[in-house]
């Protein structure tokens, strides 16, 4: 046997041997999943299958190039160069790109991204004189993004009078037109929006056998990861092509779909039995990246879902501590606490940043981790937020590129025609788009022919429109010799656009161009990368559409030592030593909008378990008790699933006894005290609205002040030796007597007989205590 499939339990092995035939692995949460299509392609390959006939579709890029990196590890890396791999974004742009002629598009079609999509959809309102409170723009783009992904086209659209009565119901008659008018302009700017990425390909392979029957004998092995959040597309995607060798391997697991409200589609996973011929399941059962408390926690939670697959989940790794429950005052808090933990956790054990993870539900939690974590300073990486690409001097640049590339596009002319300013002005822009839509044509074609058309535009600035469509057609004539990093550069310099930054002279203008040199640097990685490879040779339409597709998540950040902050639809897949669970409030998480029906909620628990499944060592979860809601401070309840894991399995650094018990004058674990009445006057109380004003931060830190007298701030007693016999005083609890002490550093704790509060357990790490005697 080839020793890398000694590194793999029997149940993992019996998946990657089956060479052929369809094949599904259903198994909880680190269980190997992504390990078994790592190997199995690994084995494929050495089974004498070309690399060219497989085909692996992953979550993120960022997994597809960890799997490449350890398949050639094994078989080499001259071969695993020439794997397909990719998200189900990136491959079927690439395949598209071979095939757009076939649908009436360039081979250098734009690939939009949300902004560009949200910006069209914008003008189109505006256009079409709508109300903008009614149509609002990014309502609107999410659902012509659902009709895409269920594969309701234009003419479907309009052939269903349901949907149309559908749209008329939510009080947006007009939807049909606006989708009709946004797919026409797309198209006439040879722009693909990321829908169409899959729309056209099914299309692509549904209107041209021949083309079909190509990618199937190209793709004669295919492997789908996180199959349980595919929506309806890429579903018919994998299934036109796998129809004829079915050999296809998918692993998911549905207590992980945490898509539905993107249009991913749970049954995928549950009806693939049915989709191919006698399909093999395999189901693995051991975990092998959390400790004990972590997998049993976490199937504790997700056992009260009804609609679920049964599985087993079990490791065979230490038991480790319990998860971490703690309250605290206000998100300021909670991120202080969070820092203040890791910079703890990381100095005991000699940790890197990068063996730690915040997650939250939303994107606006961040701001009080960040600010925490900079006090600290400890450096810190935000995933998903905009994306370097989208920042808007970097997009400048870009769309110079985009252009050049493909002069039609739209979006990409409405930027810079007139940045830096060159004295083109709106009204001329105005003008050349309703002649573009009169004539059929695109703004920068009419630009060109200026001469033959009547337009009411004046002499002087008909040069200046005669002067950037030349810049451009230069551009575009050095494009088709030079690398993408030579073309980049000479734009970047040509076009004036670092002058202008450099006249600007701010802090920020500074910022902005040594952005650009970071993506000047970018260009030239890429490009030396792309030459290492068989069909790649380093073009700028190569870097533009690995650029569109990039998300945040996919930088390579193997030498970044950063504590990873993100949300936990990303973290998906992804795995840390520690990971800290911040906003576990009810109507945040579980959220307040995916509480009415139980599929949501499931939805949401399924979330909370794809969380806490992240964690290697430890998990916390923290919540507080008012939280700006709306620009509103309002009270705050523990979330559910908090109280759903089994006891047993976690810890509240709060006495339990004291959960749901709260006093007016409360302490939190630093110390601090608010007189809650004061905080809890912003909750509505019969009907009264609560007072919108957000109490300033000096209103706070004089609510904070009212202290009960006391001598001396007591301290953590994580250095203090204690031992039972010893007495303390806890600001709380009063006096008390330690009984016991268990556990060891981290994790121990005392249990104190306080005359005030009766027995406790305390974490010691962070009670502070005094100790008396
Ligand atoms: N047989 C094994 N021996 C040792 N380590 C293993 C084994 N199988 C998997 N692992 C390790 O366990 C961790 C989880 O594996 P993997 O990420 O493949 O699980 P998964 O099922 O894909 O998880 P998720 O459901 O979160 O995507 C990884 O660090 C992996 O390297
Ligand atoms: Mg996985």
């Amino acid at each position: 046997m080839e020793a890398y499939l000694a590194e793999l339990n029997d149940a993992q092995r019996a998946p990657v041997l089956q060479k052929d035939g369809a094949m599904i692995v259903i198994a909880g949460a680190g269980s190997g999943k992504t390990r078994v299509l790592t190997y199995r392609i690994a084995y494929l390959m050495n089974q004498g299958v070309d690399p060219f006939n497989i085909l692996a579709l992953t979550f993120t890029n960022k997994a597809a190039r960890e799997m490449k990196h350890r398949i050639s590890q094994i078989v080499g890396s001259s071969e695993a160069k020439n794997l397909w791999m990719g998200t189900f974004h990136s491959i079927f742009a690439k395949m598209l790109r071979f095939e757009a002629d076939k649908l009436g598009y360039p081979s250098n079609f734009t690939i939009y991204d949300t902004q560009d999509s949200q910006s069209v959809i914008r003008a189109i309102i505006k256009d079409m004189q709508l109300d903008k409170d009614v149509y609002k723009y990014k309502q609107v783009y999410s659902r012509i993004s659902s009709y895409k992904n269920s594969l309701i086209t234009v003419k479907a659209y309009f052939q269903n009078p349901e949907l149309k009565e559908a749209d008329a119901m939510a009080k947006k008659p007009r939807m049909g037109e606006i989708y009709k008018a946004y797919v026409d302009r797309c198209f006439k700017a040879g722009a693909m929006d990321f829908d169409d990425l899959l729309l056209k390909t099914n299309e692509l392979l549904n209107r041209f056998p021949d083309v079909l029957h190509k990618y199937q004998n190209r793709f004669r092995y295919i492997l789908v990861d996180e199959y349980q959040d595919t929506n309806h597309s890429q579903y018919l995607i994998v299934k036109a092509l796998s129809d004829k060798f079915q050999n296809i391997c998918v692993v998911g697991d549905d207590a992980q779909s945490i898509y539905a409200f993107r249009g991913a589609n749970i049954n995928n996973i549950l009806n693939f039995q049915k989709d191919y011929d006698n399909v093999q399941m395999y189901r693995l059962e051991q975990n092998y990246r959390s400790t004990k408390n972590i997998v049993n926690a976490a199937n504790s939670v997700i056992d009260k879902n009804q609609t679920k697959l049964e599985k087993v989940v079990w490791t065979a790794n230490d038991d480790g501590p319990k998860i971490v429950v703690n309250r605290l005052l206000t998100d300021g808090e909670e991120g202080r606490f969070v820092a203040s933990s890791i910079f703890e956790t990381k100095m005991q054990n000699q940790l890197n940043n990068d063996d730690f993870a915040i997650l939250y539900r939303t994107n606006a939690q961040s701001r009080a981790m960040e600010d925490a974590l900079r006090k600290k300073d400890i450096p810190y990486r935000i995933y998903g937020g905009l994306s370097f690409y989208q920042r808007k001097e970097i997009k400048d640049v870009l769309s110079y590129l985009r252009l050049l590339i493909n002069p039609k596009d739209e979006e990409a002319l409405k930027r810079v025609i007139n940045y830096p300013t060159r004295g083109i002005g709106q009204t001329t822009m105005d003008r050349l788009g309703i002649a573009a839509n009169q004539y059929g044509k695109s703004m920068f074609e009419v630009i060109e022919n200026l001469d033959h058309l009547d337009l009411k535009i004046n002499k002087s600035t008909r040069t200046k429109l005669d002067n950037f469509v030349n810049m451009i057609k230069h551009f575009t004539i050095l494009s088709e010799n030079a690398d993408a990093y030579t073309v980049a550069d000479t734009v970047a310099k040509k076009t004036g656009l670092l002058q202008e930054l450099k006249k600007d002279g701010t802090p920020e203008g500074i910022a902005r161009i040594e952005n650009i040199e970071e993506l000047l640097n970018g260009v030239k990685d890429f490009v030396e990368g792309q030459k290492e490879l068989a069909d790649a040779s380093g073009s700028l339409s190569e870097f533009l559409e690995d650029v569109a597709l990039a998300t945040d998540m996919d930088k390579d950040t193997s030498d970044d030592n950063k504590v990873a902050l993100m949300t936990i639809h990303l973290a998906k897949g992804l795995e840390f030593p520690y990971v800290y669970i911040v906003g576990m409030e009810e109507d945040l998480f579980p959220s307040a909008m995916s509480m009415n029906t139980r599929s949501e909620l499931e939805e949401e628990r399924r979330l909370f378990y794809v969380a806490l499944t992240r964690a290697e060592k430890q998990a916390y979860l923290t919540y507080t008790q008012s939280r700006y809601r709306w620009g509103k401070l309002v009270d705050a309840e523990p979330s559910r699933f908090i109280e759903e894991i089994d006891d047993q399995f976690k810890d509240y650094m709060i006495p339990q006894d004291d959960y749901k018990y709260k006093p007016l004058i409360d302490t939190d674990i630093f110390g601090d005290d608010v007189d809650k009445s004061k905080l809890r006057q912003t909750k509505p109380k019969n009907g009264t609205p609560p007072p919108s004003h957000k109490p300033t931060e000096q209103q706070l830190r004089k609510l904070r002040k009212m202290k009960p007298a006391s001598s001396e701030p007591a301290k953590a007693t994580n250095n203090i030796q204690l031992e039972a016999g010893n007495e303390v005083e806890h600001m709380r609890f009063g006096k008390g007597k330690v009984l016991k002490i268990d556990g060891v550093g981290q994790d121990k704790k005392a249990e104190i007989d306080f005359e005030n509060g009766g027995i406790k357990k305390l974490l010691l790490r962070f009670a502070k205590l005094k100790v008396l005697s």
